[in-house]
C-alpha cells in the first residue's frame, strides 16, 4: 500500500487573467478549485492511473472540510487528521503572462495531532511505500521529516521524499528509496545552476553518496534524469505539448513513477519513463491528468 504525508493540504484557488497588474483590481477570466499540496497531489494521480494510495495529514475549518470532499471525488481514499484551530491554508496560482504562487498559512497543530499522524504511520507494514512531500509548516517542529523517518527506520518501509534544501539533505542518511528535487533545487543545495541534463549527475550523484537510494531530477520542459540504484542513468527529453497547468507536475511525475515500478515489478526504465509521461500529461491539462493522457503520451516516447 502507497500512503502519502501532506503536513498542509490546501485548497488550490487556480485563477486566470490576461496580466497581472501589482496594485490594482485585477478581474480573473477563469477559476477552478482543486484540493492541494504534494502528496495529495500524488494520491490523486495514483488514483487516476488506477492505484490504490491513503493520503495522510492535518485538514481545518471549512476549507479542510471541502478538501475531504474534494478527495472523495476524486476516488483517492483518504484518513487526514481533524486539527481543531484554524483552517486549511487557500493557494493562489495566478496564471498570467508570468505564474505567480501565493501560499497559505495553514491551521494551528497541536502535539495531540502530532501523535495522532503518528499513530497512523505506526500502522505501516513492510513492503508500504510513504511518501513525505512538500513544505513543513511554520507550526510543526522543522525537524518533521527526520522525526517521521526516525520512527520508520527499519521496518522495511520505501521513503520517497520530495522536499527541498534542508529538509532533503537531512534525511538522505535514512536511505530515502526515492528523492525528486527538480533541477533548480538540486543546484541550489550546492550552490550551482544547473540547466541541462547532463549537468545535474554530478550533482544527483552525490545525493546518492550521501544516502538516497534512487535520485529523480525532474527539469520541467527539458525533461528529466533518474540515477537509480542499480543500472546506468537514463535521461529523457520533455514529450512536446502546450503547457496549460504546471502545478503538480513534479508531484505527478513521484506518482508515475511508482505506478511504473509497480506495474513492471521494479524496472526503473518503465518507472522513469511512467514519470516523464505522467508529469507532462499534467502540465498539458487544466487538472491532474488521467490514464488516457498517459498513455497518448507514452507512445511518443
Ligand atoms: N513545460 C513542460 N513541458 C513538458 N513537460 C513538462 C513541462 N513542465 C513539466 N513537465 C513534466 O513534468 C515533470 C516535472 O516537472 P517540474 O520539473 O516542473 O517539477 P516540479 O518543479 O517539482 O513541479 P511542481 O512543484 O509544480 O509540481 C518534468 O520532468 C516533465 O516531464
Ligand atoms: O507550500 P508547499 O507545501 O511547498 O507546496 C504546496 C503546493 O504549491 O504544491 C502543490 C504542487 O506541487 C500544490 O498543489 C500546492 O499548492
Amino acid at each position: 500500500m502507497i500512503y502519502t504525508v501532506t503536513f498542509n493540504p490546501s485548497i488550490d484557488y487556480i485563477v486566470r487573467m490576461p496580466r497581472l497588474e501589482p496594485g490594482a483590481i485585477n478581474r480573473v477570466t477563469y477559476e477552478d478549485i482543486l484540493p492541494g499540496g504534494k502528496g495529495i497531489n500524488v494520491s490523486i494521480v495514483l488514483s487516476n492511473l488506477g492505484h490504490e494510495s491513503c493520503a495522510l495529514g492535518f485538514v481545518a475549518g471549512f476549507t479542510g472540510a471541502e478538501i475531504v470532499r474534494l478527495m472523495q471525488t476524486s476516488g483517492a481514499k483518504s484518513d487526514f487528521i481533524q486539527v481543531a484551530e484554524g483552517m486549511s491554508r487557500i493557494n493562489m496560482k495566478i496564471k498570467a503572462a508570468e505564474e505567480t504562487e501565493i501560499n497559505g498559512i495553514g491551521p494551528k497543530i497541536l502535539d495531540s495531532d502530532i501523535e495522532a499522524l503518528y499513530a497512523r504511520l505506526d500502522a505501516l507494514k513492510p513492503g508500504d511505500t510513504l511518501v513525505i512531500a512538500g513544505s513543513v509548516p511554520s507550526m510543526l517542529p522543522s525537524d518533521m521529516y527526520e522525526r517521521i523517518m526516525g520512527r520508520l527506520d527499519g521496518r522495511g518501509i520505501n521513503i520517497v521524499v520530495d522536499a527541498e534544501r534542508d529538509l532533503l539533505v537531512k534525511v538522505l542518511g535514512y536511505h530515502p528509496f526515492l528523492i525528486k528535487p527538480n533541477n533548480h533545487e538540486l543546484g541550489a543545495i550546492f550552490g550551482v545552476e544547473l540547466a541541462t541534463r547532463d549537468d545535474v549527475v554530478p550533482y544527483a550523484r552525490k545525493l546518492q553518496e550521501k544516502g538516497a537510494r534512487n535520485v529523480l531530477i525532474s527539469m520541467a520542459g527539458e525533461g528529466a534524469v533518474l540515477v537509480p540504484e542499480s543500472g546506468d542513468v537514463i535521461m529523457s527529453e520533455a514529450p512536446k505539448g502546450t503547457v496549460v497547468n504546471s502545478v503538480g507536475a513534479g508531484d505527478s511525475m513521484v506518482a508515475g513513477f511508482l505506478a511504473g515500478y509497480q506495474e513492471s515489478d521494479g524496472d526503473y526504465a518503465t518507472a522513469f519513463k511512467m514519470g516523464v509521461a505522467i508529469g507532462s500529461a499534467s502540465a498539458f491539462s487544466a487538472k491532474l491528468a488521467t490514464r488516457p493522457e498517459v498513455e497518448a503520451l507514452l507512445k511518443t516516447l
